[in-house]
């Protein structure tokens, strides 16, 4: 982790002209303060009463610690049983931060937040013997989580193993899960603190259990909360929670709503995964917000070459075009960085612990599981270009081969706006599919993220839908080769994640954004192809 000192330097000079009435402004509130101190009313009277049960993450350098000793236990535990392969079901809140804490500490754990069957079937080809899995859950009640769940306990029972032994629940007192766990006799539960959200949960059970299972250690990341918290309590202008707040919010105030997130060597790997969530659930709402984009470094498309409508922040040094520069150990960084959060919610007027735009996605999801004959797609594609069937919603041009629909689609992007790739697909074996992003956002020069689905309704999800309304979707979804049953579902895995895709590209073409989906009837053939056309188009 690094050991930089934490801190917030914003060194474009106009925009740090900009930020600082906004810093004086919540100084002079005592914003800081209030907030270290868990004060609701922040944000106004209609996010008075969420804000009351949702504020708890300020304190959890101290209240987590109790944890530390539970954590080293369990894990001596297992490993004395030859137990020593963490595997992590959980989506959102539930796995970004562990997923950052083990990778940027160097120590594997496997990460499920997916429903296609070929990545879930790896996770499950991996030593069983040796395995343990950590079900994460807040409500309990994530389909996805609880998917995996089910497919976990089977595969154990089926190579003889005691799956109750295997299975670890991090939830909420009085969930599903936490019924549920004690019913089965699962091996242990943690009970996180109910009074913080997923997003604002990487310092409770759900970032600490799995990343300490797996051996990081979760000890020096409270350390470094702990080393920043109070500087964080401050009302001053000088305060990097504070200043990066003020930063976002002025940055908005001045048309760039997009907040792009580059990593230049800060040793914390995969931050701006964890950040998106955190920015894009919090604040994308009531047609307003930031939008976070993640790229792959100071000189990806979208970071070196930014323009009016985004602003470039570095995870790191202040390198190429950065506006703002952050850095600090990832302890430290996780706190300031809610700081920051909740204090730009304040500025830009939102309430930043509801995602009301969430659900919508998940109940057409469902309401096509349900509904088994539309699922299996009576919709015939509008274009069959090789390897790729050609899908659009209203309004969205399917005329030609794949190059001329993408030049059209490219083509209709608003001004100012923003293009959305969402790949229904496994991130591990497809996982050049994330390259479409760069090649879109170099020969467009449109801003543009991508997101895995369904991790990223989960995550961005809530901006797409509820923030500015400036997105074009450009949707990837694939043949789907051995699928995997869900034990007593009425539901495959391949069937939820056609259903997940289908559901949120609904929800987005209800709010009429435009809705490009490309089905891959071959993954790799397909893949090869739509980056070609990518080419071709954008010329
Ligand atoms: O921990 P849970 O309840 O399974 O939820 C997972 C994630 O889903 C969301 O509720 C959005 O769907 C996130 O806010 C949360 O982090």
């Amino acid at each position: 982790m690094s050991g930089d000192e934490t801190g917030v330097v914003i060194v474009d000079a106009e925009l740090a002209e900009k930020a600082a009435p906004l810093a004086q402004r919540l100084a002079a509130d005592g914003a800081a303060a209030k907030l270290a101190a868990q004060d609701p009313t922040l944000w106004g009277p209609d996010a008075e009463s969420e804000a009351s049960i949702r504020l708890s993450w300020t304190t959890l350098h101290k209240s987590s610690r109790p944890l530390i000793g539970e954590i080293e236990a369990l894990r001596a535990e297992l490993r004395s049983e030859g137990v020593d392969r963490v595997v992590l079901a959980g989506m959102g809140g539930s796995s970004l931060a562990p997923e950052v804490i083990t990778a940027t500490a160097g120590v594997p754990l496997t990460v499920l937040d997916t429903t296609d069957p070929g990545q879930v079937a790896d996770a499950l080809a991996g030593d069983l013997e040796r395995t343990v899995i950590v079900v994460s859950s807040k409500s309990g009640g994530t389909v996805e989580t609880d998917s995996h769940r089910r497919i976990f306990a089977k595969a154990f029972a089926d190579a003889g193993i005691d799956a109750a032994r295997r299975i670890v629940v991090v939830t909420d007192p009085g969930s599903p899960f936490s019924e549920l766990a004690e019913k089965e006799g699962y091996r242990k539960t943690f009970l996180a603190d109910p009074h913080v959200g997923g997003r604002y949960s990487a310092l409770t059970a759900f970032g600490l259990v799995p990343a300490g299972l797996a051996g990081a250690d979760v000890a020096r990341l409270l350390d470094q909360a702990a080393s920043v918290a109070e500087t964080l309590a401050e009302d001053t202008a000088e305060n990097p929670a504070v200043q990066l707040a003020a930063a976002w919010a002025a940055a908005h105030e001045a048309g760039a709503e997009k907040v792009v997130l580059a990593d230049t060597g800060s040793g914390i790997k995969g931050f701006p995964d964890w950040a998106e969530q955190l920015i894009a659930e919090s604040t994308g709402k009531l047609g307003t917000g930031l939008l976070p984009v993640a790229v792959e470094g100071p000189d990806a498309p979208g970071f070196a070459d930014h323009g009016k409508d985004a602003t470039a922040v570095a995870i790191g040094a202040p390198e190429g075009a950065a506006q703002v520069s952050v850095t600090g150990p990832l302890g430290a960084q996780f706190l300031m960085w809610e700081f920051a959060t909740a204090l730009a919610g304040r500025l830009i007027g939102i309430n930043p612990f509801d995602q009301p735009d969430v659900e919508a996605a998940k109940k057409a999801a469902r309401a096509l599981l349900d509904d088994p004959e539309k699922l299996k797609g009576g919709e015939a594609p509008a274009t069959v270009d090789g390897a790729v069937e050609v899908f659009g919603s209203e309004g969205v041009s399917t005329d030609g081969k794949l190059a001329d629909v993408l030049r059209a689609f490219f083509g209709s992007v608003a001004d100012g706006g923003y293009i959305a790739v969402q790949a229904y697909l496994d991130r591990l074996d497809d996982a050049s599919t994330s390259l479409l992003r760069t090649e879109i956002a170099k020969r467009t020069g449109v801003q543009t993220t991508f997101g895995w689905g369904p991790r990223f309704l989960h995550s961005t999800g809530q901006y797409h839908k509820g923030g500015h309304q400036n997105g074009s979707f450009l949707q990837i979804t694939g043949a789907v080769g051995e699928d995997l049953s869900v034990p007593d579902r009425p539901y495959t895995l391949g069937q939820l994640q056609h259903a997940q895709a289908l559901g949120d590209g609904q929800v987005l073409a209800e709010h009429g954004r435009p809705v490009l989906r490309l089905h891959l009837t071959d993954r790799a053939a397909g893949l090869a192809e739509l980056v070609r056309a990518v080419q071709e188009a954008a010329q």
